[in-house]
């Protein structure tokens, strides 16, 4: 495995499956203890050499499902990279008339409309247990941040791609898509936005204690529109590959600010990068002699804080 150590790591959902407008200076492949990524990371190298992890969700040629991505594999393995922020794109569909596909939103709340069917803990199948602070599923002070920052990218871009922020994303397990009363449902409820991967990938980055932000990149208008055909995959990729373009933008204007600001060791810094570190130490259940060492030595991998004996 490399050494190189990145602060910031890229998830890429549909349609994003590579970073091609930065320099690729190597794979890497980490396994973890919940096995390896979707697919090997990219390290790109921005203009002035900082380094960044990319890693696409499904995989490069998008061969996994919503409900079997490798959620904690893909974490831990950008945690284990020095990961320490993590800036996630996904392709949604719009609830409200005023989010029209092509549109981007930064989400602030999330509706857990998923299964049960996907892995949401790294804690899952051990003997240790841990209930994580989730109120606020996004990290706050960085999606603030990230309201300026990508503003300011969509406008210099110039193909005036809109940004809605505060939203609230519905997550489904899928993967197919709603029906018409499920959409209008999910509208009553207050969702604004939907797709089917924020979840888990947001609750284990907090689990792992990393800054997570998500761009939501509209598609489609899902069912709930009355007198409209409902969502079809062949819709979705009509939008994909501008907004692949216009995130690919974002990412390589914004990211340079990113890594100044938290490795400045200012203010700024420490509110974007630190907003999460520490906060599983309320969160872990104390210390007994019924734990298996075998599962605190796993955990150490993303957590050596509280498990590194
Ligand atoms: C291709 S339509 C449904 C699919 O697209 C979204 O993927 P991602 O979030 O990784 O961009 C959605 O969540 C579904 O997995
Ligand atoms: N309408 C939709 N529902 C769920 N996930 C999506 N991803 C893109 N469009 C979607």
């Amino acid at each position: 495995m490399s050494s190189s150590k990145v602060l910031i790591g890229v998830i890429g959902g549909s349609g994003l499956y590579h970073l091609d407008n930065l320099t690729l200076v190597e794979h890497v492949n980490p396994e973890t203890p919940w096995g390896f990524p979707s697919s090997p990371i990219a390290i790109c190298s921005l203009p002035s050499g900082t380094r960044v992890a990319f890693l696409a969700r499904h995989g490069i040629g998008h061969t996994f499902h919503p409900s079997t991505v490798p959620a904690r594999a893909n974490i831990a393995a950008l945690k284990s990279l020095g990961v320490r922020v993590i800036l996630a794109f996904s392709a949604v569909g719009s609830l409200r008339e005023e989010i029209s596909p092509g549109s981007f939103a930064l989400p602030t709340q999330i509706i857990d409309r998923t299964k049960g069917v996907r892995p949401v803990s790294f804690f899952e199948g051990t003997t240790i247990v841990a209930h994580a602070s989730f109120g606020d599923p996004f990290s706050t002070k960085f999606v603030k941040w990230l309201e300026e920052k990508v503003s300011k990218a969509l406008e210099e871009e110039g193909r005036g791609v809109k940004l809605f922020t505060d939203k609230c994303i519905v997550c489904m397990e899928g993967p197919q898509f709603s029906t018409r009363v499920e959409s209008i449902m999910y509208r009553q409820w207050g969702g604004d936005l939907i797709n089917m991967s924020v979840l888990p990938e947001a609750k284990l980055a907090r689990e792992a204690e990393l800054s997570y932000g998500l761009v939501a990149t509209a598609t489609d208008y899902d069912a709930w529109r009355p007198h409209s055909e409902t969502v079809t995959a062949a819709e979705v990729f009509k939008t994909l590959k501008a907004n692949a373009d216009t995130s690919r933008h974002v990412v390589a204007t914004i990211l340079e600010d990113l890594h100044q600001a938290i490795s400045s060791g200012s203010k700024e810094s420490k509110n974007l990068l630190l907003q999460e570190v520490g906060t599983m130490q309320f969160s872990i259940m104390s210390r007994s002699e019924q734990q298996n060492p075998e599962d605190r030595k796993k955990l150490a991998f993303i957590l050596p804080e509280y498990f590194s004996d």
